[in-house]
């Protein structure tokens, strides 16, 4: 592995309260040097990183990867691939492949697909319920053992209050967050887009706040009667983030998370029946952005997470009613979080550590991914310029999943290239 000398860049590692222009040395896979001091000698590769923002590599709490059983959708090894071309160093796998991650084997079977053919670090997540049914639990004290971060059914809610109650009686002995996709399911039940005029423009049923808000209201109410730890999903409505934020006022141990798509795009996306616009939770109204923005910037929400959700052409070629739930999010991620500091609405320290700290601190020690980069760290960074324009075009996406909303639309800020423990595993052309 040869060293690399990244120079003259912005480094900006909130969780250190770094923001300065610096050197920093990447020697053996490790963080070795940053700008003070005797720098060791070396046969560096440069990077030339003027203009730069160079900052811990972005971790991912949620990410769909499909394998096994969904290969045509995605891969571990195309999946990495667009998470290195987001800038991600780190991606959280969520369990509901076929089988599910629901037992030590299919933990192990990740992790070792993972270590051969993925290009980041990928941490698996596994399933809360026997096959995501949301009848019996999981096998979860074998799963803990065997490396996962927490345990969820995302893609599926968990229906019944007595069994999410046992899983997280479960999980906060073993130490670790119930990941959960809030959703109450016969408020949701056979709607398509958020509910409200748009819906009903659309002639579609909508899926309203409420069903996601009383999941939410439920699962504070459960994790304060057990003390265990919950982190949640995907939030996308001023309801949740008002409910989040009174429980941790209550010291009731939530986290949350949002994703890019529902900090930029409404429901009007949906408009033309663009199957892309098609997520789950619902993009929602500008009021519901407004309150995510409020709720990152006040510490509502610790983590931005992609919900990577790729599907294939032929899933998503269809009516909309018919099409599945999901956007292809990690190769996006960068470039639509950059319009909201290019329009002011939040800083770009704190979008990084929404992107890094964040997120690792939900994750916690023990798994390698530090969201920081201090002498002795391993050596994940993202270098990417903040100002550069590039406009989305599919057909270069690395994951399968080619479904964006976003597909032909101009983005300011580009990744440029990514670091993952001192190897360059994505690399702009032509740089
Ligand atoms: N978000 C989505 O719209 N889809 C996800 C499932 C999920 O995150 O709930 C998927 O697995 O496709
Ligand atoms: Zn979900
Ligand atoms: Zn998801």
């Amino acid at each position: 592995m040869k060293s690399i000398l990244i120079k003259n860049g912005r480094f900006i590692d909130p969780e250190q309260s770094n923001d300065r222009h610096t050197d920093i040395a990447l020697i053996d896979g490790k963080v070795a040097w940053i700008g003070s001091g005797t720098l060791p000698k070396d046969d560096y590769e440069i990077i030339d990183a003027s203009g730069m923002i160079v900052a811990p590599g972005f971790i991912d709490l949620h990410t769909h990867l499909r394998q096994p059983g969904f290969e045509d959708k995605e891969t571990i090894a195309t999946g990495t691939m667009a998470a290195a071309r987001g800038g991600f160093t780190t991606i959280c796998a969520m369990p509901n492949t076929n089988p599910p991650i629901e037992n030590r084997s299919i933990v192990d079977y990740v992790k070792c697909v993972a270590s051969s053919e993925g290009i980041v670090r990928v941490l698996p997540i596994g399933c809360i319920s026997k096959g995501r049914k949301g009848e019996i639990l999981a096998e979860l004290g074998e799963m803990g053992t065997a490396g996962v971060i927490g345990f969820s059914d995302d893609g599926s809610p968990v229906p019944g209050a007595r069994l999410m109650k046992q899983a997280m009686e479960y999980a906060a002995g073993l130490g670790l967050p119930i990941i959960d996709h809030c959703e109450e399911p016969s408020l949701a039940e056979g709607g398509q887009v958020n509910e409200g005029i748009i819906a009903t423009r659309l002639g579609l049923a909508g899926i309203p706040n409420a069903a996601e808000e009383t999941m939410v209201a439920r699962d504070i109410a459960l994790a304060k009667l057990t003390g265990a730890r919950i982190h949640l999903c995907h939030i996308s409505t001023k309801g949740s983030v008002d409910l989040i934020r009174n429980a941790k006022a209550d010291s009731v141990q939530v986290t949350a998370e949002a994703t890019p798509h529902h900090l930029t795009l409404t429901e009007e996306r949906c408009l033309g029946y663009d199957t892309n616009s098609k997520v789950n939770p619902p993009l929602r109204t500008q009021t519901d952005i407004d309150a995510l923005i409020a709720g990152l910037i006040d510490g509502t929400i610790e983590a931005i997470a992609t919900d990577h959700a790729p599907h294939s052409e032929n899933d998503k070629c269809c009516e909309f009613a018919l099409a599945p739930f999901g956007i292809s999010g990690l190769e996006t991620a960068l470039g639509s979080l950059m319009k909201l500091v290019h329009n002011g609405k939040i800083p770009l320290p704190l979008i990084i550590e929404k992107l890094t700290a964040g997120p690792a601190r939900i994750i916690g020690d023990g798994f390698g991914a530090t969201g920081s980069l201090t002498v002795g760290d391993p050596a994940d960074v993202v270098i990417f310029d903040p100002k550069a324009e590039w406009t989305v075009d599919v057909s270069k996406f690395a994951s399968k999943g080619k479904n964006t909303p976003l597909a032909g639309e101009k983005l300011k800020g580009k990744v440029i290239a990514t670091i993952y423990h001192g190897n360059i595993v994505y690399k702009e052309d032509n740089r």
